[in-house]
This record gives structure tokens, C-alpha cells and sequence, in this order.
């Protein structure tokens, strides 16, 4: 691809819309060429986000305002639903865009899965079928041959990492896999509701999509291809009040005698050389703040009381490695650019 990328970011009013800007403004083969929002559109870019202030951006626009024949690469940061209508045209009007999609819409290989979770139809099948699901670390190769690029979810993104090595090496007990996830409010996106406000969130704390997550079902995809059978893991997602942040907590049986230390040596031997997988010493815990900002995802192994079990921990920033900065990590490889280009670095801390 050419040494300088037109880029368009769909939803750049929205959170993950702000950081993938944050962070292409920082990529050396990357021209901003189009930025759209809803709502917002006609405004600046500083007037909707202050941070930006000083930066010279386009205007944000409507979708319908944008010529994909200007551009090489979009990034859809757009609701669930809206999404697949907005790929279906893009990738028709321009067959040779690349495209980025943040939302769930594309993440799920079987249309009765996503019908069933989503709760309608999918109405972009065509697309669907040569989607391919962005965690880099486990796709790479047929991420570099794709148009378009599902980026995983937040939360499943999280335990997906360290699940995976773990199933494939045989030495968990798939049928009893207990992850409790926690996340901060930006993974709720800037649209106001109710049951954000600050009142309702701050000094407490609460479980959601409790047995019904739609996460569940990226969870229950990958592990099923890992373990290869059908596994269900439980999986229960939780609020916390703080901005930013996926926390998951993965309680684990072992198998065939299997310590915790030889769960802490599958996940150091799979990630060996991967720039944004980091395991930390065998029983040292992971903490959110330690990853706030940065691309990275933090793994740690703890053995539990009893022998036959333990403790996995990973954890991210959501709006890093749980969307904007896995999603550029991909765009970097589709666009044949260094996978860590604009992302390397540790996290804003304290
Ligand atoms: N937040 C997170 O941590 C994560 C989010 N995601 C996914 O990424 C996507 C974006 O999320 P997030 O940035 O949090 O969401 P936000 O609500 O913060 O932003 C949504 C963006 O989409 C625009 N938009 C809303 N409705 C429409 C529409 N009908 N047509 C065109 N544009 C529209 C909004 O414009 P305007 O503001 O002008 O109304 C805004 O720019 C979602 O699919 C989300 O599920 C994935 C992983 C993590
Ligand atoms: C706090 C909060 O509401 N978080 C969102 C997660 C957002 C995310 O990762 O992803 P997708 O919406 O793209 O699947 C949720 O649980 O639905």
C-alpha cells in the first residue's frame, strides 16, 4: 500500500472514535481525510472533543457527505445494527477500501449466533462471510489478507487472550471456566443514559448482562475453535466507576495434574516476542491502572488454595486494546505498516 493512507473515521464524536484519532495522529503513513459523527456532524473536531484543540482536522460530516473514492481505509467506530448497513454500501461503492469495524456486528462467523444474540437477522451476509476477527495475536496472517477487519469486543478481547493458549495446550478443564469482567464507564460510549449517570455509578458497584452478555458469544466462538468442541463458559461483566478498563478474573481447574505454574509457562511460551502481551511473574496480580492508556494487555498467573486450581488475571485499557489500539495494530498489518506503529509504549501511570 502507498506510503500515505487516506484515512476516515466513522463515529469520530464518539470515545472509541476520539482515541483512534489520538492515536493515528501519531502514525507517520497516515493522512485524516474524512470525520464523521450523528448528531455532532458540522462541528469541529476541538469543539466536540477540546483535546483536539490546535490540530488541524477536517470538519466532522454525515456519512452520506463523505466520497469513499477519496479515501484508502475507514474505521467504523459506529453503533451495532447501523453498521453492517454502513459496510454493506462502502464495500460496494468501493471494493478496494480496507475497513475497520469496531462494533459487533461483523465479530460473529455464524449468522443464527448473531440473530440469536443480537436479536435480529444480519443484514449484510455477503460481508459477514469474508470478515475476519481482529485479535491480531491470533489471526495475523489472515488479518493481513482481509478487507475487513472485525475487531473483537472489549471485554471478550480480554479473556479471549489468555483463554486461548490455555485451551489449546489442553491443560484447563474447559466445562468449568468462571470469568468475572470488569470494565469502566467509557465502555458504554458517550451517548447519555440514565444508568450513567454519576449518581447511579459512583461508590458502588454492579453486575450486568448477568448470564446473557452478548459477549458471551465472541467467548463462546473462540474457545469452541481453541478447544475444538463446544465449550460455554460462565461469564459475568461488572461496572466499576472508574473511566477506564477491562479487569478479568478467570477461575480455572486444571487438568492432568497440571500446576499453576504450568499454566504461567503455556502463556509465556505463546507470547513470546509479542510486543503487547506481557506476563508478569508467576503470582504477581495484574492492575488496570498499569495498562490505562497504552495498547498493552497484562497477564498474570496466581495459584489458588487448592491444588487443581487457578487464577488467570488479564486486563487492558477498553478503549486501547480493547478497540482503537487493537484495531490500529490490525490496520498497521492490513496496510503492510509495523504492527506497533503509533501504539508501542507503556501506560499513563500514575
Ligand atoms: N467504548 C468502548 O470501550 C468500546 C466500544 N466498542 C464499539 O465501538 C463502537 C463505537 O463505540 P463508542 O465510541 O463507545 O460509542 P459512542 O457512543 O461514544 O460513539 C458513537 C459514534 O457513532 C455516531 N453515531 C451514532 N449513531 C449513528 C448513526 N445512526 N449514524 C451514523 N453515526 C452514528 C455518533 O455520532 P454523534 O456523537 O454525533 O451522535 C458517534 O460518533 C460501538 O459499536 C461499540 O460497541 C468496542 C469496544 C470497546
Ligand atoms: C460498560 C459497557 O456498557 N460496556 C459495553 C462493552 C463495549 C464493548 O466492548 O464492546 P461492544 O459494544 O463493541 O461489543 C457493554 O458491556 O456492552
Amino acid at each position: 500500500m502507498a506510503e500515505t493512507v487516506r484515512v476516515g473515521v466513522y463515529g469520530a464524536s464518539g470515545y472509541t472514535g476520539s482515541e483512534l484519532l489520538r492515536i493515528l495522529l501519531r502514525h507517520p503513513n497516515v493522512s485524516i481525510s474524512a470525520l464523521t459523527a450523528d448528531r455532532k456532524a458540522g462541528q469541529q473536531m476541538k469543539d466536540v472533543f477540546p483535546q483536539f484543540t490546535g490540530v488541524d482536522l477536517p470538519v466532522l460530516t454525515t456519512i452520506t457527505e463523505v466520497d469513499p473514492h477519496k479515501l484508502d481505509v475507514v474505521f467504523c467506530a459506529l453503533p451495532h445494527g447501523t453498521t453492517q448497513h454502513v459496510v454493506a454500501d462502502l464495500m460496494m461503492q468501493r471494493p478496494e477500501l480496507k475497513i475497520v469495524d469496531l462494533s459487533a456486528d461483523f465479530r460473529l462467523e455464524n449468522p443464527e449466533e448473531y440473530a440469536r444474540w443480537y436479536g435480529h437477522a444480519h443484514e449484510a451476509l455477503d460481508q459477514q462471510k469474508e470478515a475476519v476477527y481482529g485479535l491480531t495475536e491470533l489471526y495475523r496472517e489472515k488479518i493481513k489478507g482481509t478487507r475487513l477487519l472485525a475487531n473483537p469486543g472489549c471485554h471478550s478481547g480480554t479473556s479471549i487472550i489468555p483463554m486461548v493458549p490455555l485451551l489449546k495446550a489442553g491443560i484447563v478443564d474447559a466445562d468449568n471456566i468462571v470469568i468475572d469482567s470488569k470494565t469502566g464507564m467509557s465502555g458504554a460510549g458517550r451517548g447519555a443514559s440514565e444508568g450513567m449517570l454519576f449518581s447511579e455509578v459512583a461508590e458502588g458497584t454492579h453486575a450486568y448482562g448477568v448470564g446473557k452478555h452478548r459477549h458471551t458469544s465472541e467467548l463462546d466462538q473462540e474457545f469452541s475453535k481453541a478447544a475444538g468442541r463446544p465449550v460455554f463458559a460462565s461469564f459475568t461483566p461488572h461496572l466499576l466507576p472508574m473511566i477506564r478498563g477491562i479487569y478479568a478474573t478467570i477461575y480455572l481447574r486444571t487438568l492432568g495434574g497440571a500446576k499453576p505454574e504450568d499454566l504461567h509457562r503455556v502463556l509465556a511460551d505463546a507470547y513470546a516476542g509479542e510486543t503487547f502481551i506481557q506476563i508478569l511473574p508467576f503470582g504477581q496480580v495484574p492492575q488496570s491502572r498499569h495498562v490505562k492508556g497504552s495498547n498493552n494487555c497484562q497477564l498474570g498467573v496466581i495459584a489458588d488454595r487448592m491444588d487443581g486450581r487457578a487464577i488467570v488475571i488479564s486486563t487492558t485499557d477498553n478503549l486501547m486494546k480493547g478497540a482503537s489500539g487493537q484495531a490500529v495494530q490490525n490496520f498497521n498489518l492490513m496496510c503492510g505498516f509495523d504492527e506497533a506503529t503509533a501504539l508501542a509504549g507503556p501506560a499513563l501511570f500514575p
